[in-house]
């Protein structure tokens, strides 16, 4: 469906963001691609939805493509589902009136079909930048951290609609921070780190809490044979330990 070979990027005459990515996404799989902030994940997606040319390398395969941005721009006086019927409209969907309110209700957006963007809470606005993704049934999905904002309702209906979606046989590649969330909803789950991309192994991770020498609480996840060593160099750099969480029996 599409492939990435030796896929590079910079921006403007910066440093390299990606080196040497090299991807495929098959019909039905899910990918997730986790890594730390400024890891490159958003830039990656923005170049699998071909929103982005890569500075290196290639990416094949012509997909149609639903893309969840990392922010949604969702300052219109617009209604929800006028904004929804002027974009399926766009891409030809078909019922759009009925697929956009569907989509919506399983959502259970604040205010229905009938709700002003611009008034909506960050997890509404995430609800209608999902049902924009996910309205003309597209054959991949490139998703940037899908899940923030959600509340628990929410999360539970768009695991049922990626579900969906990969039953129809379409590709998904979703971004998220958090590696067990990921490996949850993922057939495949990938790390961007150092620039690059590695399949992300079974190995078990810990999640860190830690609070910096200036108060914040930073949250990390490390494989868990490498738990010990990390926490003693943030001891040693004067951080403390709020909490650390382990798989069971590990
Ligand atoms: N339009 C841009 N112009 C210049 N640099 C950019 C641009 N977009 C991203 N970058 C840089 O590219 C790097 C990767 O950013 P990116 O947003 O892809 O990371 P991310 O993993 O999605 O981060 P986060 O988890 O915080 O969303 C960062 O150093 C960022 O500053």
């Amino acid at each position: 469906m599409l492939r990435l070979a030796g896929v590079g990027k910079r921006y403007g005459r910066g440093a390299l963001v990606l080196t040497d990515v090299n991807l495929e996404i098959a019909p039905g799989q899910v990918i997730g691609v986790v890594g730390a902030n400024g890891s490159g994940k958003s830039t990656l997606l923005r170049i699998v939805g071909r929103l982005s040319r890569p500075s290196a390398g290639t990416v094949t395969g012509k997909p149609s493509v639903g893309y969840l941005p990392d922010r949604f721009p969702a300052a219109s006086r617009m209604t929800a589902l006028g904004y929804l019927r002027h974009l399926g409209r766009i891409s030809n969907v078909s019922d759009v009136d009925k697929r956009a309110a569907e989509l919506l209700e399983r959502l259970k957006l604040a205010g229905g079909p009938g709700a002003r963007l611009r008034e909506l809470s960050k997890g509404n606005a995430q609800k209608v930048a999902l049902a924009q993704a996910l309205l003309p049934e597209p054959e991949l999905l490139v998703l940037d951290e899908p899940w923030s904002g959600l509340d628990p309702a929410a999360h539970t209906v768009l695991a049922e609609l990626l579900a969906e979606a990969k039953e129809r046989g379409a590709g998904v590649v979703f971004a998220e921070h958090r590696d067990e969330f990921a490996r949850a909803h993922a057939t495949g789950v990938f790390e961007l780190s150092d620039r690059t991309l590695k399949e992300s192994g079974d190995e078990p991770k810990a999640r860190l809490v830690l609070r910096n020498p200036g108060g914040r609480l930073i949250t990390s996840t490390v494989p868990v044979n490498r738990s010990d060593a990390v926490l003693l160099q943030a001891l040693q750099r004067g951080w403390s330990v709020v909490r650390v969480h382990t798989p069971a029996g590990k």
